[in-house]
């Protein structure tokens, strides 16, 4: 099997909230793969429709070989799971919840969670109620790791791990990528996860903007900005080539992530003696995040043309403008 994770279609309404709309992916075995998106994305409802927590409208899904639709307690023995809000007894103490747990799962799990919780520093004699947020956390997550799943589905695994701890979990997820498992995790730690993820997905208002490996994402894409000396001339027509994901003027300055910005396009543009300055680098994923949050959620990157660059008489400039900012 070279998908762990297949998603084809999906949409998801709570009443009249479309929270998922028409979401496809693929997750290939042994990745880090990394969910990304604003606050009530859909990520969490995404997650939790591929454990079977929740049927989804329309739309396939496929986890480890497994419809979690029709087989949601298959699923949830295959993966580890940790969800955004971990459901522990507070009652139990961390020693206890390992030895509960262990009777869900083969041999092992126990002294894995043991080894598991002793790496994080918990004290086995803590009772949950009494932990701290990230105390929990590492319990959540000691239990998801012990029985050495294929599969890890995090949903937000670092929020409350402080910054030291963050860094050793995020790398040890690095390695069992290495080893042929897959890790799936959402996140708001955008450098964090450009550290660690070899895939990326960005939601925006339940729509997925981009799925792409992350080396291939910063390849295709370019961080093109430059000045202008007169407003009233056009930009060269090689700019008709690029694909804009966003742009923004600032003054005489254009910021634009594009892809498509080949050596002759760039080549064009610095041979246009209206513009200065110019600069093309390679984004940082935090540039390629917030290009893709961008644009009105209804507007298609590729309905940006040249003709939104063009410069027009300075009655409609100023409309240009404010019309880029607004993006
Ligand atoms: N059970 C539910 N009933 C009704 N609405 C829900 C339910 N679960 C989620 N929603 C709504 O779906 C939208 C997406 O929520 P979701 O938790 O999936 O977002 P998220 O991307 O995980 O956000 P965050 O980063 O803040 O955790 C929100 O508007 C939320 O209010």
């Amino acid at each position: 099997m070279n998908q762990a994770i297949t998603i084809d279609g999906v949409t998801k309404r709570f009443g009249r909230n479309a929270v998922l709309n028409d979401v496809s992916l693929e997750v290939p075995t042994g990745v880090v793969f990394a969910l990304l998106g604003e606050n009530g994305a859909g990520k969490s409802t995404l997650i939790r429709g591929m454990l079977g927590y929740h049927a989804f409208d329309h739309g396939k899904v496929s986890v480890c070989g497994v419809n979690p639709a029709a087989d949601p307690l298959s699923v949830r023995r295959l993966v580890g799971y940790v969800s955004d809000a971990p459901g522990l007894y507070e009652w139990m103490t961390v020693a206890q919840t390992g030895w509960y747990a262990a009777g869900f799962y083969p041999p092992g799990f126990l002294r894995a969670y043991d080894t598991l919780t002793a790496d994080f520093q918990l004290p086995q004699s803590a009772k949950i109620r009494d932990l701290s947020k990230g105390m929990r956390a590492k319990v959540a997550l000691s239990l998801a790791m012990a029985f050495d799943p294929q599969l890890l589905i995090l949903d937000e695994p670092t929020s409350g791990l402080d910054p030291l701890v963050r860094r050793s979990f995020l790398e040890s997820m690095i390695d069992r990528a290495a080893a042929g498992q897959t890790v799936f995790l959402s996140s708001h730690q955008i450098n964090e996860v450009e550290r660690v993820a070899d895939w990326v997905a960005i939601l925006h208002h339940g729509k997925l903007q981009v799925v792409a490996s992350l080396d291939e994402l910063k390849e295709s894409v370019t961080h093109l900005s430059f000045s202008v000396r007169d407003s009233l001339l056009a930009l060269p027509p090689s700019v008709d080539q690029l694909e804009f994901i966003s742009q923004s003027l600032r003054g005489r300055s254009y910021s634009i992530l594009a892809r498509g910005c080949t050596p002759a396009v760039l080549e064009a543009l610095r041979h246009d003696e209206n513009l200065f300055d110019i600069k093309a680098v390679r984004p940082s994923l935090e540039e390629l995040y917030i290009g893709y949050m961008a644009p009105p959620a209804d507007t298609p990157p590729s309905a940006y043309s040249r003709e939104s660059l063009h410069y027009r008489p300075r009655r409609d400039a100023t409309a240009t403008q404010e019309s880029a900012e607004r993006h």
